[in-house]
């Protein structure tokens, strides 16, 4: 691609961000003004104009999603091999440095990344250890603070403390410190604090990354937070002779992360620190038609303190935004079935349009409807695919093969499947471990007469721990013959683990999860660059729940509004626009709650590109009680010029009252979710809705009715066995 096809079709301001000379550069411009495909293309444009060489860039993108696309969307305009290239989050580069480094970072070569989950499952054995109240001492605000602290930058040594109860979160950090070194386990914020203290005492190292890296290049800077922008600016070496040019992009607007420590004056101190002298402000906005686009400006100048920008967009008004008011969830959720299945008949594709909720608790009721529908759809931050029971014990497996001296993956599958570990030995594992100040593994190892002997048993079968640790001795040995894939199939089978969920009742989906780890393993050798395994688990603990069994089908976008950030869409609906729900109520009573929920609004209104669905209900079940709700007062502070109001369906309007009872028949639940309900209909004296009583079946709820006299029956879907016409002269109802 040429240098001029490359820039044609920008406008000035795109252009000049582009082609700037080697010199520090803040964007700062609106949702969908090109901002991300501005960093793309400068790094697509100073290699072909030979400013720099591809192993010159590291690019910072907010999701590993984002990084491939970058990637992707270079490559196909530049025949080059990006393994060179250093794009990825933050945790990503992090990682990359230490693997690279982690001598020098103090790190064993096989150190493990700890995902949030398995920090927490660390802690609370932590808490155990230590005899504390875990009602005194949550293990999720322990997990906090010691997150939070090293945000900050701040070890344990260097916290200060002013009470009784930070004394003990410091007690806690500190054994956490402790365990962590002992495991060579690396948690999502010691990524980053590791790599920072890596480069900040290792001069020469430093040196050489600021030689490397001459241009940096950063995508959503509003939400990096303070631990970041010091690595970021430790690295680009603001100051030095060979100081990098850092590029960055962002938009105050769209800062959503405060409450993970993300700091929009970030902005502001980079112009400070960098000297910038040159802000470029992208004002024309290229996703958006214009209801959409002055909707969401409507909205955002409710917010003070704003860095301001102005946004347009050449296109048409297009249509007014569809506001729809649904009597509840369920109501809401068919509504918005209803409406994807018309605009599929009408040719989009389901991947092109998005699903948002504030909160994740809401894609419950809304999958419901979508599976009932046979509406394939995809959940993105949900479950992660390597979040699920079996993945995860199967990554144990091959993370005591990486690296066995990982207690919280020893403790994981010891004994799964099950193979006669009582609790006693396991005490008796733990106190020796503790007593000769080692590793699980390594006490366990002592106890069996060590890895030789070991090696040689081939005799007599083995039982408990002996059994446990031959399986991982020889799983070890084997692991340095077999590649990636072969090696997960090797583990899979010798743990048992197949064997122990095919005899599992209902196991299906487990296994089939079990099958797609091979998969994942298949396409991942393809990008790894040195130790496939290690990396494999890297990838396991750093990807946002990208990786998803039969990615490949055109599905319906699921997902909570922070994790659209940055996407766009033909069509989205946004759901439950209550207040309570969004503004979330957390953000109440804290300052500055709701001009953070303000933003968050502001970008799932800026992803969508022809339609936007805004939708709200007056009741909602969410966890487990019914909620009264008033529309949110985000609806109030968007023009009504740019609306228009749905009325809602008659179906809708038709919900009987014992809705709003919270402690709802299960299987009127399931009737909600039917989108045919009608309580005027009836038969023989029964009705719709009605709650019955089955001898053999048990409780259900009347669904439809037909006939009459004698032929009268009735569809009952029954809370245990499901949908059943029954004949009403035989089947003998009872009322409840
Ligand atoms: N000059 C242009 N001509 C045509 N389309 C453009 C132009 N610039 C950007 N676009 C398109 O506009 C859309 C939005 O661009 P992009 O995603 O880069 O915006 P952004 O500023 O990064 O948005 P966000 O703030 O949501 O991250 C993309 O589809 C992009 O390809
Ligand atoms: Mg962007």
């Amino acid at each position: 691609m040429t240098t001029s096809s490359l820039l044609s079709n920008l406008n000035p301001q795109q252009r000049e961000a582009i082609t700037l000379p080697h010199q520090s550069v803040l964007v700062l411009a609106g949702a969908g003004s090109g901002k991300t495909r501005v960093l793309t293309t400068r790094i697509v444009y100073l290699i072909q104009s030979g400013q720099v060489n591809p192993h010159g860039i590291l690019a910072v993108t907010f999701t590993n999603k984002a990084a491939k696309e970058m990637l992707t969307r270079i490559t196909s305009m530049l025949p080059i091999n990006p393994r060179g290239m250093w794009i990825g989050t933050f945790h990503g580069l992090c990682h990359r440095m230490l693997r690279t480094h982690y001598q020098d970072a103090g790190l064993p070569q096989a150190f493990q990344i700890l995902d949030s989950a398995d920090q927490l499952a660390l802690i609370k054995r932590i808490l155990k250890d230590l005899s504390a109240d875990d009602k005194k001492f949550p293990p999720r605000q322990v997990q906090w603070f010691i997150n939070n602290a090293k945000e900050s930058g701040l070890r344990a040594a260097y916290v200060t403390i002013d009470d009784v109860f930070s004394r003990h979160m410091l007690e806690f950090y500190q054994a956490y410190e402790q365990q962590c070194h002992k495991e060579g386990a690396v948690d999502f914020a010691e990524l980053l604090l590791r790599c920072y203290e890596l480069l900040s005492r290792n001069e020469i190292l430093c040196q050489h990354y600021r030689e490397r890296f001459n241009h940096i290049l950063v995508d959503e800077f509003q939400d990096t937070n303070p631990l970041q922008y010091k690595w970021l600016k430790l690295l680009a070496g603001t100051g030095a002779k060979n100081a990098a040019a850092v590029f960055v992009v962002g938009d105050d607007d769209q800062s959503i992360y405060a409450f993970r420590g993300a700091y929009v004056g970030n902005m502001k101190d980079f112009e400070r620190d960098f000297g910038i002298t040159k802000i470029i402000k992208l004002e024309q906005n290229y996703r958006s038609h214009g209801n959409i686009l002055d909707a969401a400006n409507a909205l955002i100048e409710n917010n003070s303190e704003r860095l301001g920008k102005n946004l347009w967009t050449a296109e048409g008004r297009g249509e007014p935004l569809r506001v729809f008011n649904a009597s509840n969830d369920f109501d809401e959720a068919a509504f918005i079935v209803e409406e994807v299945k018309t605009l599929h008949a009408e040719g989009i594709d389901l991947s092109k349009m998005a699903l948002l909720y504030r909160s994740n608790a809401q894609s419950r009721v809304l999958e419901h409807s979508l599976f009932n529908a046979a509406i394939p759809y995809r959940v993105y931050g949900g479950m992660r695919f390597f979040d699920r029971q079996e993945i995860k014990h199967a990554l144990a497996y091959l993370r005591l093969i990486a690296n066995p001296d990982d207690d919280s993956a020893l403790l994981r599958v010891i004994n799964f499947p099950a193979r006669g570990i009582g609790s006693r030995s396991l005490e008796q594992l733990q106190n020796a471990a503790k007593a000769q100040g080692s590793s699980l593994w390594a006490a366990a190892l002592q106890k069996c007469g060590g890895e030789t002997a070991m090696l040689q048993e081939t005799q007599r079968p083995l039982k408990g721990i002996a059994k446990f640790v031959f399986l991982i001795v020889t799983m070890r040995q084997n692991w340095s013959t077999l590649p990636l894939p072969q090696m997960v199939e090797y583990m899979l089978t010798h743990s048992e683990l197949l064997a122990h969920y095919a005899k599992e009742r209902e196991s299906a989906e487990r296994l089939e999860n079990l099958n797609e780890l091979i998969n994942a393993a298949i396409s991942f050798v393809h990008e790894a660059e040195n130790d496939a395994l290690a990396e494999f688990l890297a990838h396991a603990s750093l990807e946002a729940g990208e990786h998803q069994a039969g990615s490949g089908q055109d599905a319906l976008q699921l997902m909570t509004v922070h994790a659209a950030k940055g996407l766009e869409f033909h069509t989205v609906f946004l759901s439950g626009l209550e207040e309570g729900l969004f503004p979330h109520e957390n953000s109440l009573n804290e300052s500055n709650g709701v001009a953070e929920e303000r933003r968050l609004m502001y970008v799932a209104m800026t992803r969508a590109r022809r339609r936007l669905y805004l939708s709200f209900t007056q009741s909602r079940m969410l966890h487990g009680q019914t909620r009264y709700n008033i529309a949110s007062r985000f609806l109030d502070e968007i023009p009504q010029s740019c609306l228009k109001w749905l009325q809602p369906s008659p179906r809708s309007m038709s919900t009987p009252s014992y809705y709003s009872n919270s402690t709802e028949h299960t299987a009127t639940k399931a009737l909600r979710s039917s989108s045919s309900i009608s309580s005027r209909s009836s038969s023989n004296g029964w009705r719709i809705g009605q709650i019955v009583m089955h001898a053999k079946f048990g409780s259900g709820v009347i669904i439809n009715c037909e006939g009459c006299g004698s032929d009268a029956r009735v569809q009952v879907n029954f809370d245990r066995v499901g949908m059943k016409w029954l004949l009403l002269e035989y089947a003998k109802l009872t009322t409840v």
